[in-house]
């Protein structure tokens, strides 16, 4: 088991912003985390990497139950996650290579000496990645599309047991967008791939590969299924509250309101 939230709430400030979440994710599922803005996924998001602990329930990652162990290192080092929370934080004049390097150590950050192995397996993953061309510039320089794709290297580095990737193609052109679809879908396919949790609030972004989603609305669980099974045009109304019209090409589905 990968995950596992049973009757999860988490209360801020008085509020209560995640109630009654159930949530079990299998080695081997991909998932997307669909909601509209305020949802709770980030909140959701926090709760996973230890950052906030539950009000009330259990979390499971990775086997750990959290609150009974503690969120060390070593558990951090299994997940990978691309947040621009995350982003914020890093030192903008690092290298984009460095940046991946530190991911390694799971630190913001290079203050440990990397192995030559950790070297070469980060000019690979740049490679993969398509960011070797710009592998010693400053992370600063980059674009956003760059960025995004030096974060999601960064985050493979230490071969993680579970990738989040929490609205990646934010602030990305159509191109960009797509191309890095089509490097997620790719590690989704590859040899060893970590178990993704893709968080979005667009439709037309969840990739085949992706099996299952969840739908979040207002802080509870709406609906969590294989993603065929959510993917209608009834349940996508009852979700949004309003008219939509589905259409899928090429397996990828867009949405419009009637
Ligand atoms: N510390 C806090 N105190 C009170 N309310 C909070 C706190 N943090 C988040 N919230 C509220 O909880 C709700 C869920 O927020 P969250 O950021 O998780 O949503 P989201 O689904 O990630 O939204 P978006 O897609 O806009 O980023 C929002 O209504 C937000 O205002």
């Amino acid at each position: 088991m990968v995950l596992e939230l049973k009757g999860v709430g988490l209360q801020r400030n008085g509020s209560w912003i995640l109630q009654d979440i159930d949530w079990t994710i299998k080695s081997g599922e991909n998932w997307v985390l669909l909601g509209l803005n305020g949802a709770g996924k980030t909140a959701l998001l926090h709760m996973l990497c230890g950052y906030y602990f539950p009000t009330k329930g259990e979390v499971t990652v990775l086997g750990r139950r959290f609150g009974k162990d503690i969120m060390g290192d070593e558990l951090r080092r299994q997940i990978g996650i691309v947040s621009s929370t995350i982003q914020e934080r890093f030192y903008d004049s690092d290298s984009a290579y460095q940046i991946v390097l530190s991911g390694g150590f799971a630190s913001i950050g290079l203050y440990e000496t990397p192995t030559d192995a950790m070297r070469d397996r980060a000019k690979e993953l740049l490679k993969e990645l398509g960011c070797y061309g710009y592998a010693n510039r400053s992370f600063y320089t980059l674009s956003q599309g760059e960025r995004q794709r030096v974060m999601i290297a960064r985050a493979l580095m230490a071969d993680p047991k579970l990738l989040i990737l929490d609205e990646p193609t934010n602030g990305l052109d159509f191109l960009a967008k797509e191309q890095l679809l089509s490097s997620i879908e790719q590690i989704s396919q590859s040899k060893g791939n970590p178990t993704i949790i893709y968080v979005t609030h667009h439709v037309d972004e969840i990739l085949p590969s992706f099996q299952k989603t969840l739908l979040l609305k207002e802080g509870r669980v709406f609906k969590a299924n294989k993603t065929s099974e959510i993917l209608t045009e009834q349940v996508l109304m009852n979700f949004f509250g309003v008219e939509v019209s589905l259409n899928w090409l090429h397996e990828r589905p867009t949405l419009l309101k009637k």
